[in-house]
C-alpha cells in the first residue's frame, strides 16, 4: 500500500488497527473478536514458544494436551473461580440438527479440565511434583471492544499447571516462571515490564496470590497485564481433592500454581515499537532480520548486483541470521523499501553499482533510519553489531518513554491530575480493598476507572507516617495505579 493513513500519536486506535493489517500480521475475520494470525505474526509466536518451551523443559515440566471441551458439572465445581466469568464461557449446544443432551463448554482456561485427573494421578509424595504445560487456544466470549492480539474471543497461550508437596516449592516456581515472562518481554520483545503482585481485588479469584509482569502503553496511558504466574495455594486441591500421603504417612493437600502468557504479547510489542511507517520488529523475534534489496542502474551490471545480493543473503544465513533477498523485478527499490519498512524488518541492505564497485553494502536501520556503509569483508560482524544495537536501542527507548510516564503522587488531587495526563501512577496505599473499590468508583468514566496494576516487588522507601493517597490511613505499600486494557 501507500503507507498508513493514521498517525500513531494522533489516532492510536486507528493506527493500531491499520498497522497490524498493513504489516501483514492480521487479517480481519467475519466473526467479531476473532482474527486470522498470518505467518508474519505466527513466526513471532513460534520464536517465543521455542524459547519458553526449551526453558520449561529444563525445569522438567512436561507438555500435554487436554480436551477443548469442559463438562458443565466440573466447570461449576469451583464457585468463586467461575463466578463473574460465566458470561464469557462459550457453549456447544448442538451437533448437526439435533440438540446435545447436555451443553458442553469450550475451555476458557483448563483448571477444571485438568484437576480431576490431577486428583486421580496424585496419590503419594512420589507422584510430586506434577508439572504439566499445554500450548493451546482458549475461548472467552468477551463483550468489551475487541482488539487484535490484545483482546480477542479466541487466543493462543501456554498454560502451566503444577502441583507440589510444599508451599515453598510452589512459591519458588511462581517466581521462576515470572522471570521467564520478564525475559520474553525484555529480551525478545524489547518491552520493559514491572514485576509485582496483584491486589486481592485484581488477583485470580480462585488463587492464593497472583504475580504479574505489567507493561504500559504511553500513547493511551493504559497499563496492560503482560503475563501472570499464580500461586493457587490449596484452594483447588480442596475442591478437587488433590491430596497425597507424605513421607510420614500423613494425608495432605498439594500446593498448586498456574501460569500463562498469550498472543497478547505480540500486540504489546507492536504498540510499543511501531511508528508511522509501520511495524518495527525487534531482531530477536523478526522472521526476517535483514532484507537485501538490489538497486540496479540502467546500464550497470544488473546480474552482478543480483548475484551480490544472493551471496550476501547466503553469507548472513550461514552465520545464523535470518536474511532474505527481494529480487522481484516487478517492484521498484523504493516500493520495496516502503514495503519492508511497513513489515518492520529491522535492517535493510541495499546493493547498487557503486556499492558493488566499492565492495561494500549500504545498511539502513529500521529503528532510527541511520544509513551505514559496510565493507563486504566485515559484513557478518557489522550486521551482528547492528542487530544487537537495534535490539538494545528499542528496549532503551521504550524504557525511557515508560519511565517518563511514571508519576509519584501523595494526594488524591495529584492522583486525579496524573490520571488525566495519562500517567502511570505510583502511590502509597493502605492496602485496603474497600479503598481500592472506592478509587474505582470515584474514577469511573467513559475512559474506564483507575485500578491497581501491581505492587512492585522493588518497593521504594516508604517513610514512617506516609499516608495513603486515597484514604489518608497509614500507607502500607507503594502501588502502581492507572487505567488498563
Ligand atoms: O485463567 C485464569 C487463571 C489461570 N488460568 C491458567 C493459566 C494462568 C491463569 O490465567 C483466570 N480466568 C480468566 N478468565 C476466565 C476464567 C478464569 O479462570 C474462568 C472462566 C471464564 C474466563
Ligand atoms: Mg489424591
Amino acid at each position: 500500500g501507500l503507507g498508513l493513513t493514521h498517525k500513531k500519536d494522533e489516532n492510536f486506535g486507528e493506527w493500531y488497527s491499520e498497522v497490524v493489517v498493513s504489516g501483514e500480521m492480521i487479517e480481519y475475520y467475519d466473526i467479531s473478536g476473532c482474527y486470522i494470525l498470518r505467518p508474519w505474526a505466527m513466526s513471532i509466536w513460534e520464536i517465543m514458544q521455542a524459547f519458553f518451551d526449551s526453558e520449561i523443559k529444563k525445569m522438567n515440566i512436561k507438555n500435554c494436551y487436554f480436551p477443548l471441551f469442559v463438562s458443565p458439572a466440573v466447570l461449576q465445581k469451583e464457585k468463586d473461580h467461575i463466578e463473574g466469568f460465566a458470561p464469557e464461557v462459550a457453549w456447544v449446544t448442538k451437533s448437526g440438527e439435533s440438540d446435545l443432551e447436555v451443553p458442553i463448554a469450550i475451555r476458557p482456561t483448563s483448571e477444571t479440565v485438568m484437576y480431576p485427573y490431577y486428583s486421580k494421578w496424585i496419590r503419594g509424595h512420589r507422584d510430586l511434583p506434577l508439572r504439566l504445560n499445554q500450548w493451546c487456544n482458549v475461548v472467552r466470549w468477551e463483550f468489551s471492544h475487541p482488539t487484535p492480539f490484545i483482546r480477542s474471543r479466541e487466543f493462543l497461550w501456554q498454560e502451566g499447571h503444577t502441583a507440589f508437596a510444599t508451599k515453598e516449592e510452589a512459591d519458588q516456581e511462581v517466581l521462576d516462571i515470572l522471570e521467564l515472562y520478564r525475559r520474553i518481554y525484555e529480551e525478545f520483545l524489547a518491552v520493559p515490564v514491572t514485576k509485582g503482585k496483584k491486589s486481592e481485588l485484581e488477583k485470580f479469584a480462585g488463587g492464593l496470590y497472583t504475580t504479574t509482569v505489567e507493561a504500559f502503553i504511553p500513547n493511551t496511558g493504559r497499563g496492560i497485564q503482560g503475563a501472570t504466574s499464580h500461586c493457587l495455594g490449596q484452594n483447588f486441591a480442596k475442591m478437587f481433592e488433590i491430596n497425597f500421603e507424605n513421607d510420614k504417612g500423613e494425608k495432605g493437600m498439594v500446593w498448586q500454581n498456574s501460569w500463562a502468557y498469550t498472543t497478547r504479547t505480540i500486540g504489546v510489542m507492536i504498540m510499543t515499537h511501531g511508528d508511522d511507517k509501520g511495524l518495527v520488529l525487534p531482531p530477536k523475534v523478526a522472521a526476517i532480520q535483514v532484507v537485501v534489496i538490489p538497486v540496479p542502474f540502467k546500464d550497470a551490471d544488473t546480474q552482478g548486483i543480483l548475484d551480490a545480493c544472493s551471496a550476501t543473503v547466503k553469507t548472513l544465513n550461514e552465520s545464523g541470521f535470518r536474511a532474505e533477498a527481494d529480487l522481484r523485478d516487478n517492484y521498484s527499490p523504493g516500493w520495496k523499501y516502503s514495503n519492508w519498512e511497513m513489515k518492520g524488518v529491522p535492517l535493510r541492505i541495499e546493493i547498487g553499482p557503486r556499492d558493488l564497485a566499492n565492495k561494500q553494502v549500504r545498511a539502513v536501520r529500521r529503528d532510527n533510519g541511520a544509513k551505514i556503509d559496510i565493507p563486504m569483508d566485515n559484513l557478518v560482524e557489522e550486521v551482528k553489531n547492528l542487530l544487537d544495537n537495534i535490539q538494545q536501542n528499542l528496549f532503551d527507548v521504550a524504557k525511557q518513554k515508560k519511565d517518563a510516564c511514571i508519576q509519584v503522587v501523595k494526594t488524591w488531587e495529584e492522583f486525579v491530575e496524573a490520571l488525566g495526563q495519562k500517567k502511570l501512577i505510583l502511590a502509597p496505599w493502605c492496602d485496603e480493598e474497600e479503598v481500592e473499590k472506592d478509587v474505582k468508583t470515584r474514577t469511573k468514566g467513559e475512559m474506564g476507572a483507575a485500578k491497581t496494576l501491581c505492587s512492585p516487588f522493588v518497593q521504594p522507601e516508604l517513610p514512617e507516617g506516609t499516608l495513603c493517597f486515597a484514604s489518608g490511613k497509614p500507607a502500607k505499600k507503594w502501588t502502581y495505579w492507572g487505567r488498563s486494557y
